[in-house]
């Protein structure tokens, strides 16, 4: 029988993955320049960022906890529901830490900031974000996030991470899945 890849149903790569870890690096730098002297509590917001952590983290060479958050708002869709579900909450305790979240995808931007809010009231020392791609042209409302590390159209997205009904999570780089996979 003939394998299908899943590559094949991409239209376009738009982040390689060489791109991905250059950029890491990048933002890994800045990240321990900024937290020089601090313990950083890295939020992962699973499980689109889960790529992302495990490459950023590696890339850190600052002391570091890791901690995850399950929200989900697209289920099997390619626009945001507009409604967050926690599934997992933090096991950590934010009162007096530095935490940075770290997340795969600004798109709407509903996640983040309904995010924000929620951590808002937890006592934190500062919390920022740290997010691999964004769409400023989907943008629904403003979130402040301080490291970015690709602004790109607004197309669906799928690889390193970033899926469709939970598929196409194992792809190396970041493509535009192609709409005949949806429509
Ligand atoms: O800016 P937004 O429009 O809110 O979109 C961004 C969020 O959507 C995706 O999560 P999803 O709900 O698909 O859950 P998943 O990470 O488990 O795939 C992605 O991982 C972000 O968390
Ligand atoms: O473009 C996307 N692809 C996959 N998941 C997403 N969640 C928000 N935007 C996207
Ligand atoms: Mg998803």
């Amino acid at each position: 029988m003939e394998q299908s890849d899943i590559s094949d149903d991409l239209t376009t790569i738009l982040v390689t993955e060489q791109e991905i870890r250059d950029k890491l690096a990048e933002l890994a730098r800045q990240i321990e320049t900024d937290y020089a002297g601090k313990d950083v509590l890295l939020v992962g917001v699973l499980k689109g960022a889960v790529m992302v952590m495990a490459d950023l983290a590696r890339e850190l060479r600052i002391p570091l906890s890791m901690d995850w958050m399950a929200v989900s708002s697209y289920g099997a869709g390619t626009k945001s529901s507009g409604v967050v579900q926690i599934r997992k909450d933090l096991d950590a305790d934010l009162t007096g830490r530095h935490v940075l979240i770290v997340e795969d995808i600004i798109d709407s931007g509903l996640t983040l900031s309904w995010l924000l809010e929620n951590f808002a009231s937890r006592g934190a020392a500062s919390i920022e974000v740290c997010a691999l791609l964004r769409k400023p042209e989907a943008a629904k409302v403003h979130v402040e996030c301080k490291y970015v590390g690709f602004d790109i159209p607004n197309d669906f997205v799928v690889g390193y991470g970033l899926d469709f009904d939970e598929k196409y999570r194992n792809l190396r780089d970041v493509g535009v899945l192609a709409p005949h996979v949806y429509a």
